[in-house]
C-alpha cells in the first residue's frame, strides 16, 4: 500500500456519514433545499441501493456507498460530463490506496475495472427545467470487501470483483471517501479551468479495450465495432466497417 499520507478533505465540501439509508442518492436529493455547496453522503449500508438502468445495487456493509450532490453551472450536456470526472477520481483514489496503477482501467461510460472485473459503478441523477440543471447527484458504489456473485449479473457482463479479493487490501469506506473526494475536487477544478479536453485525454489514457472490437447495446439494437475514442460530448465512437459512429448512450460488452 502507498506510504503517503491520506489527502486533506477538500475545502468548502460538506460530509455526511450515515449508518444505514435507503439510497445515498435519495438522501443526497433530500439535502438540496439547504445546500450551500457540494456535499458528500456516505452510508454503511443501503436498503434500496440503485444501479444504472433501474437495476438494484446490492449494498451489504463494508463496501463503499457514496453520493456527491451539487448545483452545477452550465447546460445539461456539461453536467453529464461529470461522470468522466467521477471515473477519473475513482481511478486516482484506487491507485492512491493501492499503488497498483496497472491493475485499474475505465470502461465506458463509467465503470472502474480491477484486473478486468467490475470494481465500481457510477449512477448520475439530475433534475432541472428549461435547459437548466438544478442539481446533480453522482452516486458511486465500490466493492471494497465483497462483490455480487457472477450469477447476479447479466450474461456477458463484466464479472464483479472486490478490492479485498483482488489485492488483499482492506480499505474502510471512510478512508476511501477521503481519497475520492480529494481526487474529485482536483479533476473538477481542472474541468472548470480547462474544460473537457484534459478530462477526455486522461480518461482515454486509462480506458479499457481501446482499439479492440466491442459490442454496444442501445435499447434493443446492437452495434459491433472497434472502440476508437470518445468524442467531445463523451459519446462512444466505434469504427464499424470503416465508418465512424458516435453512440451517446449504450451498455458495452467486451
Ligand atoms: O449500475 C451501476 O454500475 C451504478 C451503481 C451505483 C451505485 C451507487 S451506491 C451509492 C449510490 N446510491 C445508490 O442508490 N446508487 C449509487
Amino acid at each position: 500500500m502507498s506510504g503517503n499520507a491520506d489527502p486533506v478533505w477538500p475545502e468548502g465540501v460538506a460530509r455526511h456519514a450515515l449508518d444505514t439509508v435507503d439510497s445515498t442518492n435519495a438522501y443526497a436529493l433530500s439535502l438540496m433545499p439547504g445546500l450551500t455547496g457540494p456535499a458528500w453522503v456516505i452510508a454503511g449500508e443501503q436498503t434500496a441501493g440503485r444501479g444504472r438502468r433501474g437495476r438494484p445495487w446490492s449494498s451489504p456493509r463494508g463496501n463503499f456507498y457514496g453520493s456527491l450532490v451539487m448545483r452545477p453551472e452550465g447546460p445539461p450536456e456539461m453536467a453529464a460530463l461529470r461522470s468522466f470526472i467521477a471515473a477519473l477520481a475513482l481511478y486516482d483514489a484506487c491507485v492512491g490506496l493501492t499503488d497498483l496503477p496497472g491493475a485499474f482501467a475505465l470502461k465506458w461510460p463509467n465503470d472502474v475495472l480491477l484486473n478486468g472485473g467490475k470494481l465500481a459503478g457510477i449512477l448520475l441523477e439530475s433534475g432541472g427545467a428549461g435547459g437548466r440543471v438544478s442539481h446533480l447527484i453522482i452516486g458511486i458504489g465500490v466493492n471494497l470487501i465483497g462483490a455480487p456473485p457472477v450469477e447476479a449479473v447479466e450474461p456477458g457482463a463484466v464479472t464483479p470483483v472486490s478490492l479485498l479479493a483482488e489485492t488483499g487490501l482492506r480499505i474502510t469506506p471512510e478512508r476511501f471517501l477521503t481519497h475520492l473526494a480529494a481526487a474529485f475536487a482536483v479533476w473538477e477544478a481542472r474541468f472548470q479551468a480547462e474544460g473537457f479536453a484534459p478530462i477526455r485525454a486522461a480518461w482515454l489514457d486509462r480506458a479499457a479495450r481501446r482499439g479492440e472490437r466491442i459490442r454496444a447495446r442501445t435499447g434493443t439494437a446492437e452495434r459491433h465495432g472497434i472502440f476508437e475514442t470518445i468524442d467531445d460530448s463523451g459519446a462512444l465512437v466505434l469504427n464499424i466497417d470503416g465508418r465512424r459512429e458516435a453512440i451517446p448512450a449504450a451498455e458495452v460488452f467486451f
